[in-house]
């Protein structure tokens, strides 16, 4: 036992190309020059695995980049892009560019008419409970072109979220992690960064919805960023459609929201025959509404939004579909020790060589195993997303390049998992583990 957490931690930790291992114990996970389809950790597999000698001409190059090294400018071990983009005065821009402020108590006019933000303080409590009048008092989100402050130890859990107060991002923070101190966070970026400066002590960020699929903007920044999900979370989100108290939906000619909201009540929308207009989040359009007395304009938001901000709500309950759940990452600076005894996921993001039924390969060290998948997502490769490729007989021929990200049902803690990421780390030319976490079973209620 444990020496299976011993390897699941290596693995939690590591940041490999396929081609150079940063596990722990190399031994314990490469299968060294052993042919794939003789594995000894397999059950009498139910179909035979594709053997190397039935590669074709196409997989080869599955072997060639193996030995070559190629990791096509993905993060190397221990790095992200961010450290390979990187060059000496790395620290101080680093801290420059991504400085994060925490929760700062000012009215936006009063920082408008100075031109600058005072160093914020912090605020002891922050208590979204606050009534509609008083919201030039609600704490601004941190942005990720403010200044930083040091972080504050205190025995409360900080929480970064995106959004302001009443945001379902908050709601699944408080979900996550009760009593938490939700900070608000301008953009995904901020709350990134405001966990890896060490001014908050977790994320809890949008990852995927029921009905508007991915956020893919999230995918991407989990992989540019080095930390670790350590938990899900599951909200059933409830949209209402609210403005000004006194306004009539007759009234209405724009609605503004999340796009993500925006889709997900698209029937509705469309009935109503109004122009949308994306924000950055649903609680934000709603305090957009209220700060500025818009009477023709109405937003997709909580019915916490509607309390916070004292607006009106015209409709309830809008979204398509009553079953309307947004699933939430928890993210850390340090993975969590992986265990067996509770349902465990594992996220994974890796590529492969382009050839025939590489994915079909991948895909098959985890069926192989019995374990279940409950998400893959393609994301192209910014740094290299095309590829040419010289054919003499067909001419030049062009592939995309992808990121694969796969969460399936296994702990790390769990062989099964270890050895099925020591199958896939075979032909793999990239792989990263980015968290081994606790599966959320309890009812999606807000
Ligand atoms: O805007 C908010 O309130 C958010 O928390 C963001 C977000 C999202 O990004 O998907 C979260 C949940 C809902 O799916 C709609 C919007």
């Amino acid at each position: 036992m444990v020496e299976v957490t011993a390897r699941a931690m290596a693995m939690l930790h590591s940041c490999a190309p396929a081609t150079g291992w940063g596990y722990g114990d190399t031994s314990l996970l490469r299968k060294s020059s052993s042919d794939s389809s003789l594995r000894k950790d397999l059950p009498n597999p139910s179909f035979t695995p594709i053997k190397r000698k039935e590669l074709k001409k196409g997989d080869v190059c599955c072997r060639a980049a193996y030995t070559s090294g190629d990791v096509n400018n993905l993060p190397t071990s221990g790095t992200s892009y961010s450290d390979q983009n990187a060059s000496g005065n790395r620290s101080a821009q680093w801290q420059s560019s991504c400085a994060v402020l925490s929760s700062q108590w000012a009215s936006t006019q009063l920082e408008e008419e100075k031109g600058i933000s005072d160093v914020p303080t912090i605020h002891e409590n922050t208590d979204f409970e606050v009534p509609a009048r008083d919201l030039l008092t609600l704490p601004k989100p941190l942005s990720i072109t403010d200044l930083s402050l040091q972080p504050r130890h205190g025995s409360q859990l900080r929480v970064a979220y995106q959004g302001v107060p009443g945001a379902y991002s908050e709601a699944a923070a408080s979900k996550a992690y009760p009593n938490c101190e939700a900070v608000p966070c301008e953009q995904f970026d901020a709350a990134f960064q405001a966990v890896e400066l060490w001014l908050v002590d977790r994320a809890v960020l949008p990852i995927e919805n029921s009905l508007g699929g991915s956020i893919h903007r999230n995918y991407d920044l989990l992989l540019r960023h080095r930390l670790h999900i350590v938990g899900e979370v599951q909200l059933a989100v409830h949209h209402c459609l609210m403005a000004l108290p006194g306004v009539q939906t007759s009234e209405l000619k724009r609605v503004v929201s999340h796009q993500q909201a925006l889709a997900q009540c698209e029937h509705t929308l469309s009935k109503l025959g109004v122009t949308r207009e994306a924000v950055d989040d649903t609680a934000g359009a709603a305090q957009f509404i209220a700060a500025h007395g818009l009477r023709d304009t109405a937003a997709v938001a909580s019915s916490r939004a509607a309390e916070i901000y004292g607006l009106n709500i015209l409709a309830d309950g809008i979204q398509d579909d009553s079953d309307n759940v947004t699933r939430f990452l928890m993210l850390a600076r340090e993975p969590i020790i992986p265990r067996t005894d509770r349902p465990f996921k594992t996220s994974i993001v890796f590529t492969l060589e382009e050839g025939p039924g590489v994915l079909f390969k991948a895909l098959a060290v985890f069926a192989l195993r019995n374990i279940n998948l409950t998400k893959i997502e393609s994301r192209p490769q910014r740094k290299r997303p095309l590829r040419v490729v010289d054919d003499t007989n067909s001419g030049t021929a062009k592939y995309f390049d992808y990121l694969f990200y796969i969460d399936f049902e296994a702990s790390m803690a769990d062989p099964r998992a270890q050895n099925a990421l020591g199958h896939l780390q075979e032909f793999a030319t990239f792989l990263r583990v980015l968290g081994s976490y606790p599966m959320d079973v309890t009812p999606c209620q807000p």
